[in-house]
């Protein structure tokens, strides 16, 4: 046993590698990229796709088969996959955990260069056109939004980790005249679930694969609605070497899955991204079973936001315009990140929402995402359909609340609703409150002399704190209203939109009720899925129990 770890140990020292963001295609007219996307987009639209779980390397079938959907076309089904029941989730539980120790104990670059085998895959035409176009059928992005998702954010993951660890590597502690110090990398004992949300195939990949890097065995349970994308995640990652039983695609139903991982013994943590209330109930039901478990869970959750934008008098406008409408609007405000609250100084406010109606009722236009000048497209399923639908009907209800623009739906076809933009003479209504996770915006008037006011407002308004922009063109201003909001947000923009982060550019997470804030992206987070084990080797044999001073 202790050689094996002393080999290990050597190897770390060879683990070297940096890497670039991977860059993002263009997709014009006849270019080569795009003429694949629409031949893999029609290959896939011609055809229902069936999904198994996969346990243990093996395909399994149960009876609870369900469908995924064309989001901006709901008749048209595009994927059946099968539900995994209690004892399937228990056998993947068993396999999880019967093969993380040999796992754990693979050198590291061998593990390492699977993923960046996968990396290499995903950025190659061939499997890129399919991830991009299985997310824009199942996710209804248009081929943009997708390129940033499930192509380079999902490469980005998978190289920048492994940047990450082979530079945290470079630390070993001091050695003395007495001892070899050595500190190593382990994985965590037991299994990690993945638990992974719809709106970004990235997302999915990473909560996966990050904890396998790292020497763990994974359950990925993935999105009901991001199936089909997702399981192409899984083939590439099987093609690019990744050994049967060390990630086990375990589509669920949401609560049998929580509650089967919860009470399992060997549960070693949860990887989670999703709402609050959901990752909420996860952290109950570890609390209600800690007494059986052989280890501390640990919880990683990444959450949702209310996200803001700030503008003081100074701002430049157009930047305050084209940010919102892109962070508000964009992929239909199914970012965590998405801008749903504004606040905008009298001064502005006129111009602001003369722009923000000719830019929404003139030029977004909101169509099939596969055709090429829509600018987004449906939400994600009906359940996001009516809870969007109940906040624009508050607001055509509620008396200090107005619908400027937009406010229609309709799910006739596919799950639309327009591009809303509401103000509120009430900074406390619901609508700058709650997350809503749509293509909905409601901006607070503040008079000009009030901009220290609102920023308290801005700060206590909601328990999120995912990510929140400050436009203003005073450098003073700017800097003070920051540490002002230092607890606000988990990624702060200044002058730019709040969405867009990018792996190792912006480091991705949020405080407060919006997640852990692991930071995704950054150098820290693959050190959630370590449990690191020093070692101290003594040069010589021990010769007395006495000190010097006893002599
Ligand atoms: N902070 C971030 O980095 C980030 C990124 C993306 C999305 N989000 C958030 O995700 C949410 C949207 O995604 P969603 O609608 O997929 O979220 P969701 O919470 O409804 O679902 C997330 C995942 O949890 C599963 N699930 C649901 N109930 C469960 C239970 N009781 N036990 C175990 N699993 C359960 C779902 O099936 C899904 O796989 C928004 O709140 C958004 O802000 C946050
Ligand atoms: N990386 C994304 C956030 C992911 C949340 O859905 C962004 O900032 O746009």
């Amino acid at each position: 046993m202790y050689r094996l770890y002393c080999r290990r140990y050597a190897s770390t020292f060879s683990l070297r590698y940096t890497t670039k963001n991977e860059p993002i295609l263009e997709y014009r007219r006849d270019s080569k990229e795009i003429k694949q996307v629409q031949t893999a987009v029609d290959e896939y639209k011609s055809k229902v796709t069936r999904i198994p779980c996969i346990v243990d390397g093996k395909e399994i079938w149960t009876k609870n088969i369900q469908k995924q959907v064309l989001p901006f076309d709901h008749k048209h089904v595009l994927a059946e996959y099968c539900y995994a029941d209690g004892s399937l989730i228990q056998k993947a539980i068993d396999s999880a955990v019967k093969n993380q120790y040999k796992w754990d104990l693979m050198p590291i670059e061998q593990r390492a260069n699977i993923f960046l085998k996968a990396a290499d895959l995903a950025a190659d035409l061939k499997w890129r056109s399919r991830l991009v176009a299985t997310t824009m059928l199942g996710q209804g992005k248009t081929v943009f939004q997708a390129e940033i998702d499930a192509a380079c954010e999902l490469i980005d993951f998978w190289r920048f980790n492994i940047q990450h660890l082979a530079t945290a590597m470079a630390y070993q502690p001091i050695s003395t005249r007495d001892s070899d110090n050595s500190y190593m990398h382990r994985g965590l004992e037991g299994f990690v679930a993945a638990v992974s949300p719809f709106n970004f195939t990235a997302i999915g990949g990473h909560l996966a694969s990050a904890p396998a890097l790292m020497g763990n065995t994974v359950l990925w349970k993935p999105s009901d609605t991001a199936l089909l994308s997702n399981y192409l995640v899984y083939k590439i990652l099987e093609e690019a070497g990744l050994p049967p039983g060390i990630i086990q695609f375990v589509p669920a139903q949401g609560e049998e899955f929580g509650r089967k991982i919860t009470q399992s013994p060997n549960l070693a943590a949860i990887t989670f991204t999703g709402s609050t209330k959901t990752f909420k109930t996860l952290w109950k039901w570890v609390a209600e079973n800690l007494d059986n478990y052989r280890t501390f869970p640990r919880l990683i959750g990444e959450c949702g936001g209310k996200n803001f934008h700030l503008v003081h008098p100074s701002a430049d406008l157009t930047s305050v315009v084209i940010g919102t409408i892109r962070s508000a609007f964009e992929y239909s405000g199914q970012k965590c990140s998405a801008c749903s609250r504004v606040y905008i100084p009298r001064s502005l406010s006129k111009e602001f929402f003369s722009q923000m109606k000719t830019i929404m009722s003139k030029e977004l236009r909101i169509d099939s995402p596969l055709k090429s000048d829509t600018f987004t497209s449906a939400v994600i399923d009906r359940a996001s359909f009516n809870r969007i639908k109940s906040y624009i009907d508050h607001a055509r209800s509620s008396s200090s609340t107005k619908i400027l623009v937009g406010g229609e739906y309709d799910d006739s076809t596919g799950f639309y609703v327009q591009p809303t933009l509401i103000e509120t003479t009430d900074p406390k209504d619901k609508l700058m409150c709650e997350e809503i996770f749509g293509p909905v915006v409601t901006v607070h008037v503040y008079d000009d002399n009030k901009f220290d006011e609102i920023v308290d407002v801005v700060n206590q308004t909601s328990n999120y704190a995912l990510t929140g922009s400050i436009f203003c063109q005073d450098n003073k201003i700017l800097e003070k209203t920051r540490e002002r909001l230092i607890n606000a947000a988990g990624n702060l923009y200044l002058n730019d939109k709040s969405t867009g982060s990018v792996v190792n550019q912006q480091p991705f997470g949020g405080a407060r009720l919006s997640g852990t804030n692991d930071k995704a992206g950054g150098p820290h987070y693959i050190f959630r899925f370590s449990s690191p084990l020093a070692i101290k080797n003594m040069k010589e044999p021990l010769k007395t129990f006495k000190h010097v001073s006893m002599e």
